[in-house]
């Protein structure tokens, strides 16, 4: 196990003006993993010959345990002008859904490493977290990466990069990851650029949580910043939030394995142990301090993670809807952001209504439920949170389509993000023309280079979630980029739409659209259900239906399906036979009103494969 190289002071008695932490931010595949592994490298903190097999090692156990081991802030020795220095790199989950936490992770640093890949520029993601960035005023340091490809242009780029935070263009870095080259010169520059950490050495301890994952074998392990203070081992520690209080089982820095300390100190960085199993009870964004003589006023504010998204997941076979409900709990220790409870659909069954931060964390989850726990899920189509006011002015929050309120409304309003796009200007018609049908509305445009631009839209969230960057990449071949967050809430002419089989609902399929939208929506929905509904022993209306007006609909014609027809002579036996056989097919029935159909249907009309067109990945 690599220790602490002897060269770094050990935690706890570690001047703060020795300190540095900082992140790296950067767009998907720009190489932020690349170049962390390099630094590690460099700063000696894991051998050149261990470099490449530690981490599949770690990869591995990560793969078998189910659980991400992966250092959250790693400690590295550097020397610098003959001082040895301690540098922190703190991880960043790199995406949108994530926002809150990215915020927090940087809110612990004093600066960050900006990277860019020299042979694709500024990106949506680079903009986002570059944004966040300067909000918790950290000290950015512009560096192009992957300046060995053939393809690399770091005239072009570093100009943009320069324009974009209004440095000059000879400042910014020039590094390969791979190779190494640069990697040396950009460790120097984070200690002379990236300011110390400041805090009051004696006052009671204030440590702010920015991140805690959950360990099969350990617990809940709490990483967190000291900004005042110090935490000593064995201390019984208390979480400003809710007041619960701890015993402090294990304190100690990443370096990168996991190694005891005595304590941290003002500026460090490192992480808490408590036993407690549940990252709910370890909160993002929280304040720890002792429990004797602690302090009184927390740090920043705390803000619960808001579901954005919610969707229902039903099992496929009703038997493993246990099994759906402790899988949902096992990853809800490790998620503080999944929130869900229990609902039933006439279509699906039992189920849940799963609450979820965006449309990559529901996929996520989605795929760690199939994946790890092996269960077969039918999800309902994605939708957002809309808040109904209605005339007697009661206010009702909606997460489930199928409870939309009826009677006299008011207004609906519905979530609003601010979205980024970024392309080459050849697209720029063509994003235009997908915004506008999205219902956004421009905010602006600018030029990055004289051939890539930035697009600035603000748009329903709702019609975001469904199949839009699946749209813009194969309007842009791949080109254009996204990145959004969420600016509050917007009234908008939205309807519910419900989907009757013979006169009765069927909750499953029920959405609520924008009002020019909702004809197109019944009339798609009620064709593919007349494809998939077999035909009964009487006509079957599908109807599509605002309230009670219906406004699109198609008819599955009446089949009389005699299984005893074959069977004349009298073998009583052989008739039995066939009785029992249509009754097994019928238990896979599901029952709407009196019409029976095939679960599978269900799915199939719920599945958006079956839709083709534009929103199909073309990746
Ligand atoms: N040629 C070259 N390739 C690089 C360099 N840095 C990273 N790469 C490659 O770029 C790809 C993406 O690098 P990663 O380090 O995984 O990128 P990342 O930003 O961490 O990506 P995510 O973890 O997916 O967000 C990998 O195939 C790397 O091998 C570099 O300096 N030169």
């Amino acid at each position: 196990m690599p220790a602490i190289s002897s060269n770094a002071p050990e935690p706890s008695r570690t001047d703060p003006a020795l300190i540095r932490n900082f992140c790296i931010i950067a767009h998907i595949d720009h190489g932020k993993s690349t170049l962390a592994d390099r630094m590690l490298q460099l700063t000696g903190v894991v051998e050149q010959r261990q470099m490449r097999a530690q981490y599949l090692d770690r990869m591995d156990i990560e793969r078998e345990r189910g659980i991400t081991i992966k250092s959250q802030a790693v400690r590295m020795p550097w020397e610098h002008d003959g001082t040895a220095h301690v540098l922190n790199m703190i991880d960043t989950p790199g995406h949108v859904d994530f926002t809150y936490e990215v915020s927090r992770s940087l809110a612990a640093c004093e600066g960050c490493v900006l990277l860019v890949d020299a042979a694709q520029g500024i990106e949506a993601q680079t903009l986002a977290n570059l944004y966040l960035a300067m909000e918790n005023d950290l000290t950015i340091i512009p560096v192009l990466n992957k300046i060995d490809l053939p393809a690399a242009q770091p005239e072009k780029f570093a100009a943009e990069l320069a324009h974009l935070i209004g440095c000059d263009p000879g400042d910014v870095l020039r590094v390969s990851a791979k190779t190494g080259e640069g990697v040396e010169t950009l460790l120097d520059e984070v200690v002379r650029q990236v300011p110390a950490p400041v805090g009051v050495a004696d006052a009671p301890a204030r440590a702010m949580i920015f991140d805690s994952v959950y360990d099969a074998y350990r617990g809940v392990v709490t990483y967190v910043k000291v900004v005042d203070g110090r935490l000593g081992k064995r201390e019984r520690i208390q979480m400003m939030s809710t007041g619960a209080t701890h015993e402090l089982l294990e304190i100690g820095v990443n370096s990168p394995e996991m190694t005891p300390a005595d304590g941290l100190a003002v500026g460090e960085v490192g992480y808490l142990i408590t036993g407690v199993k549940d990252v709910r009870q370890s909160k993002v964004g929280d304040t720890v301090t002792q429990q004797r003589n602690g302090a009184t006023e927390p740090l920043g504010g705390y803000k619960d993670p808001k579901p954005m998204v919610f969707s229902g997941l039903y099992p496929i076979d009703g038997s493993e809807y246990p099994a759906l409900r402790d899988a949902l709990e096992k990853l809800q220790l490790n998620d503080a952001a999944l929130v869900y409870e229990p609902e039933t659909s006439a279509a699906l069954g039992f189920g849940f209504r799963v609450g979820f931060l965006g449309l990559l964390h529901l996929e996520v989850i989605r795929e760690r439920l199939e994946r790890e726990f092996g269960l077969d899920l039918i999800a309902t189509a994605p939708n957002v949170v809309y808040q109904v006011t209605m005339e007697d002015r009661s206010e009702h929050t909606v997460t489930n389509p199928s409870e939309f309120p009826t009677g006299k409304i008011d207004e609906v309003r519905e979530p609003v993000v601010r979205a980024t796009l970024i392309a080459p200007s050849e697209f720029i018609g063509a994003i235009m023309e997908l915004c506008q049908t999205r219902r956004g509305s421009m905010q602006g445009m600018d030029y990055l280079s004289e051939d890539r631009v930035e697009l600035r839209y603000t748009l329903p969230l709702a019609e975001i979630v469904f199949d839009f960057f699946d749209a813009l990449k194969s309007k842009t071949r791949g080109y254009a980029s996204l990145d959004y967050e969420p600016v509050g809430e917007e009234a908008a002419a939205l309807v519910k739409v419900d989907i009757l089989l013979h006169g009765d609902k069927v909750d499953a399929f029920s959405a609520i659209v924008h009002k020019d939208k909702a004809y197109a929506y019944g009339v798609k929905m009620a064709a593919k259900l007349r494809e998939l509904i077999p035909r009964q022993q009487f006509e079957v209306p599908i109807q599509a239906a605002i309230g009670s007006r219906v406004i699109a609909r198609e008819t599955v014609r009446a089949i009389r399906k005699d299984v005893l027809s074959k069977c004349y002579g009298g073998d009583i036996s052989r008739k039995r036979k066939l009785l029992e056989k249509q009754k097994e097919g019928k238990k896979r029935m599901k029952m709407v009103g009196r019409v029976e159909v095939p679960q599978e249907a269900f799915i199939a009309a719920l599945s958006s494969d079956s839709e083709g067109g534009e929103g199909k990945n073309k990746k």
